[in-house]
């Protein structure tokens, strides 16, 4: 059977793969296959190595011949085309919980390194414009102690809840459900959005890509944080209206915003939203520890290789 793996990945993972199935792999680090060489490359094979930066829509399906799984390496699945895979009795994938605290450190970092302007701080230094200790030079905002509101609280928004735990913060939560988890741990209170948003100190947005959660940051809920509020969004771009938030951004209508993701990836760097000095930007690194690369990786090989011999996948999306 033929495996195709749209990203580099390290020998010592593949080596048992190679002992049975024929490898098909991207050859350059940090570069995804390209759409032609899927596109063409997809036809013959049996299963699917995918991640984030890959879009698995119905024009791959279509040229799939024996395609019996797609496995990919994240937990977020909104670039693959369910109903599609579905139709074909195509399995999928991901890989949840391996990445849980990872990203929920990133997400706190960003929080912190938005709220206390980190980077601008680092900036100041390279160009050249640190000129002495001022009493208002480079002030942020507080954390310890402040309000979190977190959107989404699923596992990762939970591990988020842990860190902010640990700065004595207030939190509050927005969800479709309620997580008792978090309320009887942590002390969370569950809110409606609106309420979340006028409340919140830091605004926190970790639910997945859907159609519901499209745009659901929009200039309606930019309008009703705090002037003084930090949006962080580790979740996935379309999730925030760009536009919306550039204009609330370059009004101070809030404060800050610090983000892993955007609606396009990679995000052009001549994008109004990284002239902006109140935007601390990340190339979508929110997993991105050696050791949870390693898990998620393996997580996925797990995935796919049970999907191959017919055996139940050990995460797969419903
Ligand atoms: N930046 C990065 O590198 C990474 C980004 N991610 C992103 O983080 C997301 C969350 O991951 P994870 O925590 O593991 O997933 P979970 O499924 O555990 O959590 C998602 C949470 O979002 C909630 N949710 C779903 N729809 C809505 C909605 N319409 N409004 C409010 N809340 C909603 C869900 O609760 P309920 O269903 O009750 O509403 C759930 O609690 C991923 O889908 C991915 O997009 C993940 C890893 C790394
Ligand atoms: O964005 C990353 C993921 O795992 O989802």
């Amino acid at each position: 059977m033929k495996i195709l793996i749209t990203c580099k990945l390290p020998d010592q993972l593949l080596l048992p793969l190679k002992e049975k199935y024929e490898i098909v792999m991207a050859e350059t680090e940090n570069e995804p296959m390209s759409r032609k060489r899927l596109l063409s490359e997809i036809e013959e094979a049996d299963g699917l190595f995918t991640n984030v930066a890959d879009t698995i829509d119905e024009e791959v399906f279509d040229r799939a011949k024996h395609l019996k799984v797609v496995s990919t390496m994240a937990v977020g699945y909104d670039n693959i085309d369910l109903e599609a895979a579905k139709e074909r009795g195509i399995l999928v994938g991901h890989t949840p919980g391996v990445l849980t605290e990872a990203t929920a450190d990133l997400t706190f970092a960003l929080l912190m390194a938005t709220g206390r302007r980190l980077l601008e701080g680092m900036d100041v230094i390279r160009e050249d414009q640190w000129k002495s200790w001022g009493p208002f030079f480079l002030t942020g905002q507080e954390i310890y102690g402040k309000t979190i509101g977190i959107i989404g609280m699923g596992r990762i928004g939970l591990g988020v809840a842990k860190r902010a735990k640990g700065f004595s913060m207030d939190i509050l939560y927005h969800n479709r459900s309620r997580k008792e988890e978090a309320e009887v741990e942590l002390g969370a209170r569950y809110v409606e959005f609106d309420e979340l948003l006028e409340q919140a100190d830091y605004v926190v947005l970790l639910a997945p890509s859907t159609k519901e959660t499209y745009h659901m940051m929009g200039a309606a809920q930019f309008n009703k944080m705090k002037e003084s509020a930090v949006f962080i969004n580790t979740s996935r771009g379309p999730n925030v209206d760009e536009d919306a938030l550039y204009e609330a951004l370059q009004s101070n209508q809030i404060w800050a915003a610090g983000l892993d993701v955007f609606q396009t990836e990679p995000i052009d760097a001549k994008h109004k939203l990284l002239t902006l000095k109140n935007v601390t930007a990340l190339p979508h690194i929110g997993s991105a520890a050696i050791e949870t690369r390693m898990n998620m990786a393996r997580l996925a090989i797990n995935n796919l290789v049970n999907g191959l011999e017919g055996n139940a996948l050990v995460h797969q999306v419903k």
